[in-house]
């Protein structure tokens, strides 16, 4: 990304975010609510028009990229509709063949898939039965059935008990291991800081911290990244935001 920037209705959302990333690294991509996260990943994936600056991915420009490039892309979004009445044959048929997967394909992969994440009986069954964690586990194959040299995740383990955590989490080191790039969208940042090779926190609309958990640590003063957060955002009111809340709820 080159000067990256961004504006809904004239309010900028996007001041100029500049960033490189090379192919196997899991990037953590945080920030407060409202950075600009989804935005910077939405232009990527060439959802978004509008935007000023350059976003290049695999050496070439997105805006003259054609539409070729996206099918090296899996994205698990924040909040996903999935079509409720397909059952996850029909689904991962539908999506891998969006991808360019012949249905026979996306067929004995998406059954294999299914089966490592122990639902391979319900294979056949409609999305509308699914609970909040097997919906995702879907996502998360409908992502990846296409073999992507990039990937966009939002959230992905939102829904996950802690066994399918752990599972996904070694999922994420073996794809980069296998030299995928990673984009890693989260809030829940000690698994941020336990996954990632490189942080970027954005804050306001530009990079406010870039690089290892290690070398955030020693450029700042804070021990986990929670902390680093909070500081690099320049927050502090947690104790007094909850006190007043709290004395606010328990009024008369
Ligand atoms: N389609 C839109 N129209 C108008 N404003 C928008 C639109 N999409 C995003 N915004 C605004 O842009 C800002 C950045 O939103 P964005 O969704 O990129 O943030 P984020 O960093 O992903 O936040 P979160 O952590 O809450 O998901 C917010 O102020 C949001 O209200």
């Amino acid at each position: 990304m080159e000067h990256l920037t961004m504006s809904y209705s004239g309010h900028p959302v996007l001041k100029g975010v500049d960033l490189e990333v090379r192919s196997g690294q899991i990037i953590g991509y945080i920030g407060p609510n409202g950075a600009g996260k989804s935005t910077t990943v939405r232009i990527l994936l060439g959802l978004q028009e509008g935007y000023g600056g350059t976003a290049r991915l695999f050496g070439e420009d997105i805006r003259n990229a054609g539409i070729e490039y996206k099918k090296r892309i899996g994205y698990v979004p924040e909040t996903a509709d999935v079509y409720d009445m397909l059952t996850p044959r029909e689904y991962l048929i539908f999506t891998g063949g969006c991808y360019g997967l012949e249905e026979k394909k996306a067929e004995q992969k998406g059954k294999l898939l299914m089966q490592q994440f122990g639902m391979d009986n319900v294979f056949d069954t409609r999305l509308s039965s699914f609970s909040k964690g097997m919906r995702q586990k879907v996502l998360i194959i409908s992502s990846l059935l296409h073999n992507p040299d990039l990937l966009f995740f939002d959230e992905p383990l939102s829904g996950l008990d802690a066994n399918s955590v752990l599972v996904f989490k070694e999922i994420l080191a073996n794809l980069a291991a296998s030299g995928k790039t990673i984009f890693y969208s989260s809030h829940i940042m000690d698994v941020v800081e336990k996954i990632s090779h490189r942080i970027v926190l954005l804050n306001d609309g530009q990079i406010a911290a870039d690089g290892t958990f290690e070398e955030l640590k020693v450029q700042n003063t804070e021990g986990s990244l929670e902390a680093l957060f909070n500081q690099l955002t320049g927050f502090h009111q947690h104790a007094q935001i909850a006190k007043d809340f709290v004395s606010i709820v328990e009024e008369a």
